[in-house]
């Protein structure tokens, strides 16, 4: 029998795939649609900063063939309802995830969790691309090492970081280099890659509002992007280090990829958007048959094992 089960800091899960945090995760009523899934083994939450946003003006998401653009600007409830949520409410193993404008705003914000009851997997997101005037803070590898110090002087929960892809393996060294020196859970990797722009021909402009049209990329045309930085990111940091590959995902010979690339989980966000939550259905299925067709009964048999030539 094929199993798909795979760790997630000491919790069993009986699939690797997860949400991309943004996709159906802001709300109670989406966080509990999530926890109902099948084949979702775990979930993230919507990026909470420390107080609700509105995010950005409406358009800010659009549905492209070959993925998808977001401007979202980190809408979300607030982090004292997802705390709440994953201390009170949570049924299935849940990573808070967590956002900050500002160093400053970080610090706040971890001290109150570690301060909390909560004692479950948080992410730091280092890397949303579509705050109006404000970098993806972990493009700059001084500020990221700065954040991770002062954070891991008080810190002492479960910790990983939402990473932006990198482009140069100059850039893998450098920040695998920052994250090796921190007693971090995982990395998440990647965000979307930030600042595409798409154009409708027809009505000659832009599909979404905020930062003249600038927006992160999701979805397949991603996937090339997600599995080289899953695969630099796993050869570079300690292996105390999990990686969740996310990007790109559509089928399971996408997973596959992923994981043989050495994704420890997966995450799904884009392809969520276009078919429902069905897709954990499909893609576990689609999984499990190109494992049993390879000979694979475990994750473990082949992750981590691309070939090279
Ligand atoms: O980290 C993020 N990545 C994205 O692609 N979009 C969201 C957002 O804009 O809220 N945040």
């Amino acid at each position: 029998e094929i199993d798909l089960s795979a760790d997630l800091f000491g919790q069993t899960l009986t699939s690797p795939l997860l949400n991309a945090s943004g996709v159906h995760c802001q709300t109670k009523e989406e966080l509990n649609d999530l926890a109902n899934t099948s084949n979702l083994g775990a979930m993230v939450t919507k990026s909470a900063t420390l107080q609700a946003r509105e995010g950005n003006p409406n358009p800010r998401y659009y549905d492209l063939e070959n993925g998808s653009i977001n401007s979202m600007g980190l809408p979300n409830l607030g982090y004292d309802f997802y705390l709440d949520y994953v201390l009170q409410e949570q049924t299935k193993p849940t990573i808070l995830s967590v956002a900050a404008l500002s160093a400053a705003d970080a610090i706040t914000l971890l001290k109150d969790l570690q301060a909390s009851d909560y004692q479950g997997p948080t992410e730091l997101n280092l890397s949303c691309p579509n705050i109006v005037g404000e970098p993806q803070l972990a493009y700059d590898f001084e500020a990221t090492d700065r954040v991770l110090s002062e954070v891991f002087s008080f810190y002492t929960k479960p910790l990983g970081v939402k990473l932006p892809p990198y482009f140069d393996l100059v850039h893998f060294d450098k920040i695998a280099a920052v994250l090796n020196k921190y007693p971090l859970t995982h990395v998440n990797t990647i965000n979307s890659i930030g600042n595409g722009l798409w154009v409708d021909v027809d009505q000659e402009q832009v599909v979404t509002k905020a930062k003249g049209g600038f927006g992160g990329l999701g979805g397949t045309m991603v996937l090339p992007t997600a599995l080289a930085n899953v695969r630099a990111l796993r050869q570079r940091l300690n292996d105390s280090i999990k990686v969740l590959g996310t990007g790109g995902v559509t089928s399971g010979a996408d997973i596959f990829a992923h994981i043989l690339c050495g994704a420890d989980l997966v995450s799904v966000g884009t392809q969520v958007m276009k078919e429902g939550l069905g897709t954990y259905d499909r893609l576990a299925e689609e999984l499990k048959a190109i494992m049993a067709e390879k000979g694979y009964q475990s994750l473990a048999d082949f992750r981590g094992k691309l070939k090279e030539l």
